[in-house]
């Protein structure tokens, strides 16, 4: 267990396990980058993470800009392969997208022409093994039930609103009942009220389903109110900075008991807070020095 305050990057520690619960998903000794063919370079992305995620944990991801958290949960999803090292889920490698996975994007990603329920039946529609068509009904009726747009199944995304139309993108996640919800800064495009509401929502679902979420974002106080564990990276090429356990009771969201006034959600959050400013003034004096090395 991580401590707030402690630095784990002064210890040679390599892998950063939650102990409780079965191991899910198992990030060993990856790096991860990008070929460019024209120029023959690689840029690379991540360095050497290890990591594993607890089944039922809510991993939170938080870094600088371009740091790679966006490649880590893709290779989590099967879109993007290491360089070198291995993710597993369930102890098999993953080699592509499955069922067992699913990623909930920040721009929603809906097609324009379907209605609401068309575009969560998507989801299922080409699965192997069919779904007969009076199950498929029930569960795009359950998902929709559960992000809240029971009455939209015949709207049109235009006709919605992006806190709507990301509750389609997060109901055609949940349709497939995968065991591992992928967000990628879901929450990102719409304004803080609404993005507010949708944590509390999402932590009733999640609640509920007992999912095992990776979630990406960029507001330290997303991380805090919705994780069990946050995970920090460094600047690229990202490694692990550090790990947080969030030991604050659940429900986060309690309207009798305001968690982010608490002293620990303080606490918690200065010392992000602290981490992710040295990241952001390290990465800008990193790209300084880059630029002054490469016109040297
Ligand atoms: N398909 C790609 N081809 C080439 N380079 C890529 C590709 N995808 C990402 N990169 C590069 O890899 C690095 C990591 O990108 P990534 O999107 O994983 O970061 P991120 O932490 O998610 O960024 P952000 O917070 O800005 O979304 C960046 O330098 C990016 O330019």
């Amino acid at each position: 267990m991580v401590h707030v305050g402690s630095h784990e990057t002064d210890r040679p520690a390599k892998e950063h396990a939650n102990t409780a619960g079965s191991t899910l998903i198992e990030v060993a000794e990856v790096n991860a980058g990008y070929d460019n063919q024209r120029e023959r370079t690689r840029l690379i992305a991540l360095r050497d993470i290890s990591l594993k995620v607890t089944q039922g944990e809510f991993l939170a991801i938080v870094g600088p800009s371009g740091c790679g958290k966006t490649t880590l949960i893709n290779m989590i999803a099967g879109f993007v392969k290491p360089l070198s090292g291995v993710v597993k889920v369930r102890g098999v490698p993953v080699d592509g997208p499955g069922a067992d996975r699913a990623m909930v994007f920040q721009d929603y990603a809906l097609l324009p022409w379907r209605t609401v329920e068309r575009n969560v039946e998507f989801a299922i529609e080409n699965r192997r093994g069919h779904v007969p068509k009076p199950e498929r009904r029930a569960r795009i009726a359950n998902a929709l039930q559960l992000v809240g747009l029971a009455g939209f199944e015949k709207s049109y995304p235009h006709e919605l609103s992006g806190g709507m139309r990301q509750r389609v993108g997060i109901a055609r996640a949940l349709v497939g009942e995968p065991e591992i919800l992928l967000m990628d800064e879901p929450f990102g495009a719409v304004d803080a009220m609404t993005r507010e509401a949708m944590q509390a929502e999402l932590e009733k679902i999640i609640a509920e389903t007992r999912q095992t979420v990776v979630f990406i974002t960029h507001s330290i106080d997303e991380a805090i109110t919705l994780g069990d564990r946050i995970v920090v990276v460094s600047s690229r090429p990202g490694t692990i900075r550090e790990i947080i356990d969030i030991d604050l009771p659940r429900p986060r969201f309690d309207e009798r008991n305001d968690i982010k006034r608490s002293a620990r959600f303080g606490e918690i959050r200065s010392h992000l807070w602290k981490l992710l400013s040295d990241e952001a003034l390290g990465a800008k004096w990193g790209s300084v020095a880059r630029q002054e090395g490469e016109t040297a």
